[in-house]
């Protein structure tokens, strides 16, 4: 994969769950070293479309690429491409009756065969990346929310992933923690050369870290460009989601409506 190749592209996706359609016509193209919003009202589909990223579902039509590859489905390609991905979680995920320095470690004892000491070295590097070193030996019960988070977002570099997946990072955090969170998600995706899909529904808490934003609604995408032109776009369905209405022409119920015409013809390509 050469520096241009998207480090994620989708090539008219469908994406099926439960025998029915979530989203459809996606198509999206992530370049490296972006940091990437991908926004949704609850139930639009976004951690479906994770799921596509990490291989957990199967497209039912078109391409998946990530890291310069087809996410394939045999299950040890997909591990192994798995290593290169840093998820964090909606909710931390953290293992309650282990350290916060343990936590960390999980990933490297799981998958590498380094020394104890070089492991613990790692660990020290990774919570100090997301300003923790001090609390490495502390319990998650002992730690803030924000806190927690930032230990969970270290467990999920500790590989050195090229590309970091964040699902819904600030659920559950006061405004405060939530800066301090988003800011080290920009921080970390320059500094550490990575590439960021967030996905979320805190629309303004995200949107000042973002290079580019795409927003999904009625199971498809119906708004991809930077977040300058999501907040002053015009489009009703933007501007319902901006402004968490309920009315407008987001439908809110389970199941996408696909026939309805408010949809068709008007949403722009995802590509970025
Ligand atoms: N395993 C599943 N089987 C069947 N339907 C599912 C499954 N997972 C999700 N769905 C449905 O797919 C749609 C999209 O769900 P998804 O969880 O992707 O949305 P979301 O945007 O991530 O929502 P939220 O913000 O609430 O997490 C919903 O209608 C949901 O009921």
């Amino acid at each position: 994969m050469t520096d241009a190749t998207p480090i994620v592209r989708l090539t008219d996706v469908r994406l099926d769950r439960g025998g029915r359609t979530v989203l459809r016509d996606i198509n999206l193209s992530v370049p490296r070293g972006q940091v990437i919003a991908v926004l949704g009202p609850s139930g639009s589909g976004k951690s479906t479309l994770l799921a596509a990223l990490t291989g957990e579902l199967a497209p039912a039509a078109g391409t998946v690429e990530v890291l310069g590859q087809v996410v394939p489905q045999a299950k040890r390609a997909l591990l192994e491409l798995r290593k290169g991905i840093g998820v964090l979680l909606q909710g931390n995920g953290l293992l309650t009756d282990l350290t916060a320095a343990e936590n960390v470690a999980l990933p490297l004892r799981a998958h590498t065969d380094l020394p104890a000491a070089v492991i613990a070295r790692l660990v020290r590097m990774k919570l100090h990346a997301v300003g923790l070193r001090a609390a490495a030996d502390a319990f998650p019960r002992e730690l803030s929310g924000g806190m927690a988070r930032r230990v969970a977002l270290a467990r999920a570099l500790a590989l050195d992933p090229p590309l970091m997946i964040y699902d819904e990072p600030l659920t559950g955090l006061d405004p405060i923690a939530s800066g301090v969170v988003m800011d080290l998600v920009r921080r970390l995706n320059d500094t550490l050369g990575l590439t960021s899909i967030i996905v979320t529904h805190h629309v303004h808490e995200t949107l000042p870290v973002a290079d580019h934003a795409v927003v999904i609604a009625n199971g498809a995408i119906v708004f991809s460009g930077s977040p300058a032109e999501l907040e002053t776009s015009t489009d009703p369905l933007v501007r319902q989601f901006l402004r968490g209405e309920p009315d407008g022409p987001i439908h809110f119920d389970a199941a996408p409506r696909f026939a309805d015409s408010a949809l068709t013809g008007n949403a722009p390509a995802g590509v970025i």
